[in-house]
């Protein structure tokens, strides 16, 4: 399969012929001439044993030929075989890669992502980067060897009448003889000498290799499986861990938490070694099995045949005769026992990328029917996008909703048939209880989480900006974090990226730092600072009608949120934010201090609007009984007309303020209400 994905590679695919046929001729002519050279030699050497001294010279002569003849060949032949190498790595690397990462023309949705939540495989990147690699290394080698050997046999044969045999040890003969025909013609042979040793050596080489396969294959293959698991496996994997450490190492510095790491690692890496060292006693039994049975060849075939001899019925000779055409059709048999290591180790890679290629279509399939949902009647949320006349930016119809699947995990559905809408000009605040939901409804709202049923639109993708609870800083300049994603954007002005930065209260970094200087912003800047990034991001989209943010502004000072928000609504037509439960939201004093008002700074920001709104009266009862659950508000900033959902776990809670559009019972109760402003 990995073969045929290099093959039939668009863009590397007659390259890809081209290099394997190149290799394959250089590797004939590097294998013949490597022979020419020995009988060169051989006729050198007997040059100086007969005293010949005109035969001796030209036998210099002819090894110096050979040697300048063959040098560019053998590097010729490393060359290609290299370049090989390297083609068929950056077509698998970029094919696993562009799935992985969803690159245009491969794969849409989120694969990366949809691997990392389900854990279904562990650690991708390591096998994009190291499987391939080793893949690819390993097959193109054991190709190699398998044709050097069989055409090393067909010139073993010829060895025979040319005695350039005399070169090779009878151990080489029977390594280095493969071919079907081999096996045949020489079979043919042995029959005639002794049809007991040509029945003897096929009972052999078959009990070797079955041993050799079925005894040891598996455990050779579980071991190395394992180890690659336990070297950088998910979880439990060495790598991993300190993966982890190096991530989170400032947290793990504040815990002081080095010595629990190091006992972890510990942990892991006495596991790992547990494996190595049965690894080692397989690969030391299989070794020993090995040579013990190549070795008992030598005994094996003039058992066979000797006793015809003792007899007198055969001559000396057929005793080596025999021998060689059974070492001949041994070698051949046995091909599989010889190469059993590194077929084992190609075959773990190979499951490892089959794997990660089946998750990867997966992925893709479940994006293409979440398209689809609804149409083929699939079970998962329909995203679309609104017509271009409806004014909707979001719209919830009837979602229920769950977490994604995961083996051993019991999925929780986090909201059921949820329904409402925000159209343009309307922000909406959502506040609730840790864990209730919150972040999911963005999740599912981006198309990240889809299982469940119902209908979500949500306005054209690239005009909405989602801003996710933890910052992302971009491995890159200052001017790639502000463009992030777009970073290829080069039309943007210096003078724009510096104005954003100062509208965000960043202009000081500009004193600190080239915009183009690439540096590790996530660990230079505050989570504060990375928040504000987020904002100077979508101030500098001129494309973009909404965001979605999750806590995007939790790391940041009262005066910056607001500041932040007032920006926000400014920008965009609408937006929809995430904020823990104001602390204040239950207050009578402070809500009623605030009753009916949006001030100017308190409309840019909806944790305040929220409780501004909601001091009116009998709605801060909902915002107290809310804080143990979940409430959507959704509101103009200006005044107007304002939305509420309410979503908890308690049906009896009932909000009296508005008019109640929807009630929903199990597993939530939601309440959707709808008020007038009174400025
Ligand atoms: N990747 C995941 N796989 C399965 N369940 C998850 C996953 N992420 C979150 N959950 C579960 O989904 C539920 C809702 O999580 P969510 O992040 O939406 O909560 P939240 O209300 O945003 O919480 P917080 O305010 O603490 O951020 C939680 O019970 C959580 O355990």
């Amino acid at each position: 399969m990995l073969a045929g994905m290099f093959f039939r590679d668009k863009s590397m695919g007659r390259r890809a012929i081209a290099l394997s046929v190149a290799v394959f001729v250089l590797l004939l002519l590097e294998i013949g001439a490597v022979l020419y050279y020995s009988s060169v030699q051989k006729n050198y050497m007997t040059a100086l044993q007969e005293k010949n001294i005109d035969a001796f010279y030209h036998g210099l002569w002819m090894v110096g030929a050979v040697i300048v003849f063959i040098s560019p060949i053998i590097a010729l032949h490393e060359y290609t075989s290299g370049m090989l190498k390297m083609t068929w790595r950056a077509s698998l690397t970029r094919r696993f890669a562009g799935l992985y990462l969803a690159a245009p023309g491969y794969c849409e949705g989120n694969p990366f992502y949809r691997l990392t939540l389900t854990g279904e495989i562990d650690n991708p990147d390591q096998r994009i980067c190291q499987d391939v690699q080793e893949f690819v290394g390993i097959a193109v080698h054991l190709a190699q060897d398998i044709v050097r050997t069989d055409c090393s046999c067909v010139s073993l044969a010829k060895g025979c009448e040319t005695t350039a045999v005399s070169y090779y040890s009878v151990l080489d003969l029977f390594v280095e003889s493969r071919t079907v025909l081999n096996i045949v013609s020489f079979a043919a042979i042995l029959y005639s000498i002794s049809p007991a040793a040509c029945y003897g050596v096929l009972v052999y080489s078959i009990s070797g290799t079955v041993i050799a396969t079925k005894g040891f294959g598996p455990w050779l293959g579980f071991y190395q499986l394992a180890r690659v698991k336990q070297e950088a496996g998910l979880r439990r994997g060495l790598r991993y861990d300190l993966i982890r450490v190096r991530e989170n190492a400032e947290s793990v510095a504040f815990f002081e938490g080095g010595e629990a790491e190091w006992s972890k690692f510990n942990t892991l890496f006495s596991s790992l070694l547990q494996t190595v060292y049965k690894s080692v006693l397989v690969t030391s039994g299989f070794g020993m099995f090995n040579r013990s049975f190549h070795w008992a060849t030598f005994a094996v075939a003039p058992l066979l045949v000797g006793p015809a001899y003792l007899r007198g019925e055969v001559q000396f000779g057929v005793i080596s005769q025999a021998s060689m055409a059974f070492n001949i059709i041994l070698g051949a048999m046995t091909l599989i026992m010889d190469k059993l290591e590194s077929m084992t180790d190609v075959a773990v890679r190979v499951r490892r990328l089959e794997d990660l290629e089946l998750s990867l279509r997966k992925c893709q399939n479940e994006t293409q029917m979440s398209r689809k949902a609804g149409l083929a009647g699939v079970e998962c949320i329909a995203s679309s996008e609104p017509s271009s006349t409806d004014p909707a930016m979001l719209r919830f119809c009837e979602l229920t909703l769950r977490t994604p699947p995961r083996a051993g995990i019991l999925q929780q559905t986090l909201c059921h048939n949820l329904s409402f809408e925000l159209v343009r000009d309307q922000s909406l605040l959502i506040v609730g209880e840790s864990g209730i939901g919150k972040s999911s409804l963005l999740r599912a709202a981006a198309g990240l989480w889809t299982d469940g049923r119902g209908t979500l639109q949500l306005c054209e993708r690239r005009k909405v900006f989602f801003m996710p609870q933890k910052p992302y800083m971009f491995l890159g300049s200052l001017r790639d974090q502000l463009l992030y994603p777009h970073v290829d954007e080069s039309f943007v002005k210096d003078s724009d990226l510096e104005k954003a930065l100062k509208q965000v209260n960043l202009g000081h970094l500009l004193e600190q730092h080239n915009l183009s200087e690439s540096k590790e912003w996530a660990s230079l800047l505050s989570l504060g600072q990375q928040q504000r990034i987020n904002f100077a991001r979508v101030l500098l989209r001129s494309d973009a009608r909404m965001a979605l943010i999750d806590e995007g502004t939790s790391a940041c000072d009262p005066a910056n949120e607001a500041l932040l928000y007032e920006l926000l609504g400014q920008r965009l037509c609408s937006y929809v934010s995430i904020g823990s439960l104001p602390s204040n939201a239950s207050s009578p004093e402070r809500t009623a201090s605030e009753a009916g008002h949006l001030s100017p700074s308190s409309a840019g920001s909806p944790a305040h609007a929220s409780v501004a709104r909601n001091g009116g009266g009998t709605s801060a009862q909902a915002f107290s009984a809310a804080a143990a659950d979940t409430l959507l508000v959704q509101s103009i900033p200006k005044g107007g007309r304002f939305w509420a959902f309410m979503v908890c776990n308690d049906p009896s809670v009932q909000y009296v303020s508005g008019k109640i559009t929807s009630t929903l019972r199990a597993p939530w109760a939601a309440a959707q209400l709808v008020t007038e402003l009174s400025d």
